[in-house]
This record gives structure tokens, C-alpha cells and sequence, in this order.
């Protein structure tokens, strides 16, 4: 049944470097009780029957990399597909950004070419067939400097052996996707933030972006 004010659902995917700010920026969302939040399940991919899937991707990404980005893209996609009466749906990544990490780990030849073919048919599945429909995404766009400092400081354990150097990798694939969009199409109108701001500094492109959600949500959703 649709939503109370009988418009389709409007879904936002905030996109961002590890260290983004994501999840802090979400959790604003949080406080709308009109809004289904969905963070990325790192919880189950740090156990998927008892293995710690994240960690041995890190460990070693040639042998677990495939396999993590299949779990990753099935995660995902569970949470695109998730039915709900609410008008809005605001989600961390998204199957589009699954796809950049699957093309760092091409471009860093983590990868044999079968397995991108596999992870690649699967993405061409999921975008042809599945119900993904993306209105906007948001891109906290950041350098890596600062993402590396932020991810230092959280220090999550199985990102320890994480380099500067990949979340250079990682950062040039989403701003290729997303702000010189000269690798993958965009699904989506994007409003790209300066997420290098301190949190509160956020607070107030948090603000704007909420905003300009609910105030352009028709102009914005694509018919
Ligand atoms: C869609 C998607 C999310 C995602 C996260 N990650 C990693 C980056 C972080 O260290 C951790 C949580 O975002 O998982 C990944 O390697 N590949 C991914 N693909």
C-alpha cells in the first residue's frame, strides 16, 4: 500500500571514503519518524556464520576479495529491496558504490578477470531487475588526508593495515563515479558536500541537505 501521502518512496544513498562521516551524518536522519534509516551492514560482514569476512578481505584481499564483495553486493541488495510504508528511505552506499570498490579492486588487480566478470553480471542483474530506485545521492566528498586521520582515530580493527594509499585509490574512484562522472552513470541527481568540515560544520550542510530533501522531493524525483 502506498505511503500516507500516496507518493512512491524517496530514497537517498550517502556515498563517501572510509572516514566520510557517513554514519554520523545519518544518524542525523535518525530523528525523522519519517524516514526508514539503513546503515551498512558491517556488522554482518564481520560475521557471516562466525567468520569475520571483513578482516580476512583485508588480510587477504586476492583470496577473500571476490567473496566479500559477493556477500557485500547480496547485503546490499537486501537492504535496497526492504519494503516500508514510510515516504522516505535514507541508506549508507549503496549497489552503486559496491561497484567502485569492485573497480579499485580491478584497477589494484586484486581481481582475476573471471571473478569482476561474475561480480559484474551480478551488478548488471541487480540494476536491470531488482527495485533500486535511487532519487538522490548524497557525496560527502572529502581528501584522503583527512579520511586517513578520521580512520586512525576510529581505529576499527580491521582496517589497521588500511594505507593512505588506498583511501587515495578509494577516493579517485568515487570522485571519477561521482564528481568528474567519467566512470559509471549516475543514477541519481547528486549533491556532493564538503565533508572535510569539522562535525559541526556539518551540522549545517546536514541542515541544507534535510532541507532540500523535503522541499524539492517532487522536483527531484525523476517520474
Ligand atoms: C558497497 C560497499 C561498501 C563497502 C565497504 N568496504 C569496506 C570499507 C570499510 O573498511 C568497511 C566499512 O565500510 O568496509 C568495502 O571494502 N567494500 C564495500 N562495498
Amino acid at each position: 500500500s502506498p505511503n500516507k501521502n500516496c507518493k512512491r518512496l524517496f530514497t537517498v544513498c550517502i556515498e563517501g571514503n572510509i572516514g566520510s562521516g557517513k554514519t554520523t551524518f545519518l544518524n542525523n536522519f535518525k530523528a525523522n519518524d519519517n524516514m526508514l534509516v539503513l546503515q551498512e551492514p558491517v556488522e554482518l560482514w564481520r560475521d557471516v556464520g562466525g567468520t569475520n569476512l571483513l578482516e580476512k578481505m583485508y588480510k587477504d584481499p586476492v583470496r577473500y576479495g571476490c567473496l566479500f564483495q559477493s556477500y557485500v553486493q547480496l547485503t546490499m541488495l537486501q537492504l535496497h529491496t526492504q519494503k516500508t510504508n514510510l515516504p522516505f528511505k535514507v541508506m549508507e552506499r549503496s549497489v552503486y558504490s559496491a561497484r567502485c570498490f569492485i573497480e579499485n579492486m580491478k584497477r589494484t588487480k586484486m581481481l582475476e578477470k573471471v571473478e569482476i566478470d561474475i561480480l559484474e553480471q551480478w551488478h548488471e542483474w541487480c540494476i536491470q531487475r531488482a527495485d533500486i530506485q535511487t532519487d538522490l545521492i548524497v557525496y560527502l566528498r572529502t581528501s584522503p588526508e583527512v579520511v586517513y586521520e578520521r580512520m586512525r582515530t576510529r581505529a576499527r580493527k580491521e582496517e589497521d593495515c588500511v594505507s593512505l594509499e588506498y583511501l587515495r585509490q578509494v577516493h579517485d574512484v568515487h570522485d571519477d563515479w561521482l564528481y568528474n562522472r567519467s566512470l559509471f552513470s549516475v543514477p541519481a541527481p547528486v549533491m556532493v558536500l564538503d565533508a572535510n568540515k569539522s562535525v559541526s560544520e556539518m551540522m549545517a550542510e546536514f541542515e541544507k541537505c534535510r532541507r532540500s530533501i523535503f522541499e524539492n522531493r517532487d522536483k527531484l524525483i525523476m517520474e
